[in-house]
């Protein structure tokens, strides 16, 4: 056999310019006919290259010796919560470290692209909810590569700022339509309609994550026009080499400010981040149980927004729009009841329901069934609620504008096989 062939069964095939399976690279560079081809597909497949991106810098990443070096003091986390294993090796909690050294810093941000621009492409198939945005914050937003992403699906977005610590953003490629702006979180953000974050949240315990999300909100709030109800909605995503991923979009969307300055804002973002909490506790425990759909104690009827595309949005997307067509458009589209929040949730079991999630989810190309999912889901809850009980929202809701008002939904979460869409919405 020449050097440019390889065996493929009983056929020789040519190497130049074709592609080839595993088991034909296997067989030519270890022509005794040993070696595992699935495991050489699964190492390929981590490593292949996406538009020049891949896997790749992300496990470097991991594998950095500074990282490696922790791995011993693991256990002393148990031992002693109070210093975490890095920063007993190294003095420095992680982004400080990184933020003194460059090369490190550089392999973060590369390694950051490599998994969130796939990921992302799949993401913003199959979610539309930035319509009506017009200044994005991404907290968080490393290279900047999801928001230029955001900034190029959807064009009506006339500014984009990407927050992140200033030495990330000091060696960020300059992306049009994009400022990167320095600072830290946990100090203060800056003013905008609506803030999206991607996997930042993960990182931080939940007295920190509460102080993010606080200034999130005072971010909205003194940026936002738009006001009267807090939608957030949180992607979960169970991708390869992690467990869950977190994904939030924040913004203002209504506007009746009188009943917003009624309400104690401290507070709000307590009941606010102890739901983010919980919600994501229980989207995670009930995926271990298999359990297919969770609703909260006082839904009545369910709403989907635009994520899975439908409800929603009755406004044309296309171009940088003004406040008033913005605020109209959203009236007409969140004629919501007045704030009204409560604790806890309840796990909603249903027979029947076991059937979602059992739609075959391919890698990437999970949105549509989702989108399938959610509509079932909402159909089914609807039909549910209704036969359930005498409650007269049920009737209100099969008519017109009053079924708009009777909405009150709280928190639903839909699990399909590896992807997770929850969402709560806060009115006010
Ligand atoms: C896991 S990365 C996620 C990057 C990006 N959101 C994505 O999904 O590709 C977390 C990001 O949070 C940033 N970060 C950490 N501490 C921060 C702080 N105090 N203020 C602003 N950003 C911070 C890091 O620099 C990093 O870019």
């Amino acid at each position: 056999m020449e050097d440019n062939e390889c065996r493929d069964g009983r056929k020789k095939v040519r190497l130049a310019n074709t592609p080839l399976s595993a088991s034909q690279i296997l067989t030519h560079i270890l022509p005794s006919g040993s070696g595992d081809a699935e495991n050489l597909q699964r190492i390929l497949r981590l490593l292949t290259s996406y538009g020049g991106l891949s896997y790749a810098p992300y496990v470097l990443q991991h594998h950095q010796d500074a990282l490696m070096s922790m791995w011993p003091l693991v256990y002393e986390a148990v031992l002693d919560p109070t210093i975490e294993p890095l920063v007993k090796v190294h003095g420095k909690p992680a982004y400080s470290y990184y933020g003194k050294m460059p090369e490190m810093n550089g392999l973060m941000r590369k390694a950051m692209s490599g998994v969130s621009v796939p990921f992302m492409t799949s993401v913003l198939d199959g979610y539309n909810g930035f319509k009506g945005v017009k200044r994005l914050v991404e907290v968080g937003g490393s290279a900047g590569d999801c928001l230029r992403m955001i900034l190029q699906k959807h064009r009506f977005i006339c500014e984009g700022m990407n927050f992140d610590l200033p030495e990330v953003v000091g060696e960020a490629p300059s992306i049009p339509g994009v400022t990167h702006i320095g600072g830290d979180m946990f100090k203060s953000i800056p003013a905008t309609d609506a803030i999206f974050m991607k996997w930042v949240l993960t990182t931080w315990t939940d007295d920190e994550c509460k102080l993010i999300m606080e200034n999130c909100y005072k971010a909205l709030l003194a940026g936002g026009e738009l006001e009267m109800k807090i939608l957030i909605k949180a992607f979960l995503m169970r991708k390869i080499l992690t467990s869950i991923y977190e994904i939030i979009v924040f913004r203002w969307v209504g506007h009746r400010r009188k009943s917003f300055q009624s309400t104690n804002l401290v507070s709000d973002i307590q009941v606010l981040v102890e739901k983010l909490v919980e919600g994501l506790l229980a989207v995670y425990h009930q995926r271990q149980k298999q359990i297919s759909v969770f609703v909260e104690d006082e839904v009545k009827t369910p709403e989907f927004p635009d994520e899975v595309g439908f409800i929603f949005s009755p406004r044309k997307a296309s171009t940088c729009t003004s406040d008033e067509e913005a605020i109209s458009a959203n009236e007409k589209a969140n004629a919501l009841p007045e704030f009204s929040l409560t604790h806890g949730i309840k796990t909603f079991h249903k027979d029947g329901f076991h059937d979602f999630g059992s739609a075959r989810l391919d890698g990437e190309n999970t949105w549509s069934v989702v989108s399938k999912e959610a509509k079932a889901l909402v159909h089914l809850n609807e039909n549910a609620l209704c036969s359930s009980s005498s409650q007269p929202t049920c009737k209100a809701n099969k008519s017109g504008k009053d079924a708009q008002k009777s909405r009150s939904p709280k928190l639903i979460a839909v699990s399909c096989k590896n992807v997770y869409i929850w969402k709560l919405d806060f009115t006010f």
